[in-house]
């Protein structure tokens, strides 16, 4: 396995400003995340500085490494352990001179397996294939087959699935060779966040 991530599991995805957003944050770490994504879309700095320092902490409380979307100045500021870039991001090498060597860089591939051969080879952390299935917090998303994960194991990466994964169609993704799965909806959407983590994570045992 990669060695700036190694193993697989949930991974969390913030759903957007709220006002109990570290309460539920520190829920779904608790129900056994193990990557987690600040991602806000708004344009407020002072807040979204003042957040993704809070969800950095809880983050470091569990050892889960926190990735911040899009903003790689927002995660040097905030010592994330990340960023995750999408295709009109920057690129990866612009983002590792700034975060250095260490940083986990993931990329969205969307429903390229050339776009995943590219970016392997630039030098991406994971890469991020989806929306698989209908998705209520992005409806009109790419979408993705199953068949690009068997597409891509062989570049050797941590390959992520997103878009409308459920307790009930994640362990089907899992089966098809996803390392991880990244969730909005079905997590932060629950009013029983910690119990729908949970579920997610224990697809990882039995999966
Ligand atoms: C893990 C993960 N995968 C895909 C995305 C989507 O990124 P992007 O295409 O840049 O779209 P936005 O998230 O910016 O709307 C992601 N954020 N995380
Ligand atoms: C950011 C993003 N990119 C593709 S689908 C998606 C949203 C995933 O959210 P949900 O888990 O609610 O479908």
């Amino acid at each position: 396995m990669h060695e700036r991530l190694k193993g697989r599991g949930l991974y969390v995805i913030t759903d957007g400003p709220r006002p109990n957003l570290l309460e539920v944050v520190a829920q779904a770490l608790a129900g056994g995340a193990r990557l987690l994504q600040y991602r806000d879309k708004t344009t407020d700095p002072a807040r979204r500085l003042t957040e993704a320092r809070s969800i950095r902490a809880l983050c470091a409380a569990r050892g889960v490494p926190m990735i911040v979307n899009d903003d790689v100045a927002l995660a040097l500021s905030v010592g994330a352990a990340g960023v995750h870039l999408g295709e009109d991001d920057g690129d990866v090498a612009a983002a590792r001179a700034v975060l250095g060597p260490d940083a986990i860089i993931g990329v969205s591939c969307y429903d390229s397996a050339e776009r995943a051969r590219q970016m392997a080879a630039a030098g991406a952390d994971y890469l991020a294939f989806g929306a698989f299935f209908p998705s209520p917090t992005k409806p009109h998303a790419r979408r993705a087959s199953f068949e690009l994960l068997r597409q891509t194991a062989a570049l050797g990466l941590p390959r992520v699935a997103i878009g409308g994964i459920t307790p009930d169609n994640g362990g089907s993704l899992i089966d098809a060779g996803a390392d991880y799965l990244a969730v909005i909806s079905a997590v932060f959407g629950d009013p029983d966040v910690r119990g729908a983590a949970t579920r997610f994570a224990q697809l990882f045992t039995s999966h």
